[in-house]
């Protein structure tokens, strides 16, 4: 299926609960992989450096979706957004996460640790994993849309 795959990475600001979420998304069925990109304890890799670094992972098929924390989920959002052919977007609401899957085809969610609790995050990553897009839906057209401003389609 194809949430099988999910990298996770954040930067110190949100180390916590990228060890939480990850360690929920390996105790999901759904999930058979969770590669994990850092940063680790006494890691001040910024923000812009794990996010390309899973996303790249996105955009190659390496990992089917990408999980990334930060102190507001803005700036790995930002960051991840800049490899061709990821979709990321920072969501803190359950319809906002399930609509940027149905709506959005985005396989990258960010999250902000400064932002919502933990709980909260939680709550959002199963969501998050309820989802997958549908390509005969008519929000597939808007997506395509979108891949051919980023190709200079049009
Ligand atoms: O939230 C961040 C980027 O959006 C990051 O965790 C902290 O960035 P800073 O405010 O520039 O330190």
């Amino acid at each position: 299926m194809s949430v099988a795959r999910i990298v996770v990475g954040a930067d110190e600001a949100g180390l916590t609960y990228k060890d939480a979420l990850a360690d929920l998304l390996r105790a999901d069925p759904r999930v058979e992989v969770v590669e994990d990109v850092g940063v680790h304890a006494d890691d001040d890799t910024a923000y812009p450096h794990v996010a390309v670094a899973a996303a790249r992972k996105v955009a190659d098929g390496t990992a089917d979706r990408a999980l990334l924390v930060c102190g507001t989920g803005l700036g790995m959002a930002i960051a991840a957004n800049k490899v061709p052919g990821v979709r990321a977007v920072t969501a803190h609401d359950t319809f906002s996460v399930q609509r940027s899957v149905l709506s959005n085809d985005a396989q990258v969610l960010c999250l902000g640790q400064r932002v919502i609790g933990l709980e909260l995050a939680k709550v959002l990553v199963r969501e998050w994993l309820d989802h997958e897009f549908d390509t005969t839906s008519a929000s597939a057209a808007k997506v395509d849309t979108i891949r051919d401003y980023e190709s200079g389609a049009c």
